[in-house]
């Protein structure tokens, strides 16, 4: 090949040296053969029905309040009646809830919108509230606001403006500014250039004077919230738990709120306000009472069928569990706990080998953990150290935790047998070692009602 590529350049010929050039030397082949990297597989996207996540980032906005309404009773013999504008109606929450049936947070979208409240209207009619957005999320999951650089600068600044603002307390004018500066920013996100705060009655812009207007107490304390948010950081662990991630905005003051001795007839009433906007973390830390940890193809996933009523994939090759599977076990007294089984570690995952930690914060809340080794390989007492050094450069402590081992493939011939016998004699491990054949449900019983007894000392 060499020759022909030597005869193909001295010849001048493009195609047949670009060809050439391109195949693929035995150099060049023994590199990719020993990438260990399986992104492959986690990339496989729809088709490998892959659509596990447990971490990701959105953002949450809440809706905008409705409009308050200019308008004033009239009749017949009234032709300057009482002002009736209605109140606009408040902007929608986004609330996040815990549903135990979702197992991922593939179901929230990247940007969660609640709907807006809609503008009041003539004879005293208030806008309706806009709907709040409800969003499932799975039970485990942690909710972590993510604050802008700038407003982390801004901080020590925001606690001067707040003396300041208390002591404006009494003159409205210098929180009118704000207002006025926080609409305007608001109309100008949105494209809009009347840049103006309030609603104001047919042909009264110019009219109306609005310097000693007095700003109600409700609409300056949300204000003062919105430039002023405490970050969020929550944790949900109930089913049916709720969490209001981004309130919606307040709907604005019909004209009536205006009504003063020396102003009977306000011919403006304020526009509504905008929602909050929180830019969220949220991390699934699934919540099982038992984790399952151990190298891949040692029988996690057929231990798991075997003593719940999960049917996570089971292959005789390496990562086959590539999301975690939660089972739940049914005691004859209907007393019920639940098993983790996660992809499988190999050691140097701390460097991102094979799936790396990502999934060790799924076991992670487990009070008990159960290592699965396969026992039909030398040396499995090698292995239970490598888990344990991993869990540790993963979380130091948690290799400490209550834990049991479970010597699997205990029916795979004398090897098994040997290894067994030598591991428990010998070697005389720290923690229970109980010989279990997953495959074929035996010692199954015992394995379950140590892992029970274990959890009940915790409680
Ligand atoms: N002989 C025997 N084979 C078993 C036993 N348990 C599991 N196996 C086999 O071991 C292979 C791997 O089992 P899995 O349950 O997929 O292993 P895993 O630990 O979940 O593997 P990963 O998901 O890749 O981490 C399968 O071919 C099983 O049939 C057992 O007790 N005895
Ligand atoms: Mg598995």
């Amino acid at each position: 090949m060499l020759r022909t590529l030597a005869h193909a350049q001295s010849h001048r010929h493009p195609r047949l040296c670009k060809a050439l050039s391109t195949h693929p030397s035995p150099a060049d082949l023994s590199t990719t053969s020993q990438t260990t990297s399986i992104d492959w597989k986690l990339r496989g996207g729809k088709k490998s029905g892959r659509n596990f996540i447990d971490r990701m980032r959105c953002t949450a906005i809440g809706g905008r309040g409705g409009n308050g309404c200019v308008s004033f009773f009239r009749d017949v013999f009234v032709p300057r009646g009482p002002p009736n504008g209605g109140d606009g109606g408040g902007g929608g929450d986004v609330w996040l809830e815990v549903d135990e049936n979702e197992t991922s947070l593939s179901c929230v979208k990247q940007q969660l919108r609640a709907h807006h409240g809609t503008n009041g209207g003539g004879k005293s009619m208030h806008g309706s509230r806009g709907a709040d957005l409800v969003v499932k999320v799975p039970r485990g999951t942690m909710v972590r606001e993510i604050v802008q650089v700038e407003e982390q600068k801004q901080k020590p600044e925001a606690a001067a403006r707040k003396q300041n603002v208390l002591e404006e307390e009494t003159s409205d004018n210098g929180f009118l500014d704000d207002l006025q500066v926080q609409l305007e920013r608001e109309e100008r996100r949105r494209g809009s250039d009347k840049a103006s705060l309030f609603v104001h009655y047919p042909r009264w812009e110019d009219r109306n004077d609005l310097t000693a207007v007095r700003i109600p107490p409700e609409i300056k304390s949300y204000l003062w919230e919105l430039r002023n948010p405490t970050p969020l950081v929550t944790d949900l662990t109930t089913h049916g738990q709720r969490f209001c991630v981004a309130a919606g905005g307040l709907g604005g003051p019909g004209n009536p709120h205006f009504n003063a001795p020396n102003d009977r007839q306000p011919h403006y009433a304020l526009k509504g306000l905008p929602g909050h906007t929180r830019i969220l973390d949220l991390e699934l830390k699934t919540i099982a009472d038992v984790g399952l940890v151990g190298m891949p193809n040692a029988g996690k996933s057929t231990f798991l069928r075997a003593v719940s009523n999960a049917h996570p994939r089971v292959a005789p090759y390496a990562f086959t569990t590539l999301n975690p599977y939660i089972g739940t076990v049914d005691y004859h007294d209907a007393k019920q706990l639940t098993i983790a089984d996660i992809p499988g570690l190999v050691p140097g995952a701390h460097r991102n080998i094979g799936l790396g930690h990502s999934f060790l914060r799924h076991v992670e809340r487990s009070s008990v953990l159960v290592y699965i080794v396969d026992v039909s390989r030398p040396e499995p007492w090698t292995h239970l150290e490598a888990l344990q050094r991993e869990l540790e450069l993963y979380r130091p402590g948690l290799a400490g935790r209550p834990s049991l081992v479970i010597a699997n493939k205990a029916d795979a011939g004398e090897e098994a047998k040997r290894n067994y016998e030598l591991w428990r004699g010998v070697i005389s491990p720290l923690v229970p070692l109980i010989p279990v054949s997953a495959k074929y449900k035996k010692n199954i019983l015992k394995a379950t009602y140590e892992i029970r007894r274990m959890l009940e000392i915790q409680d």
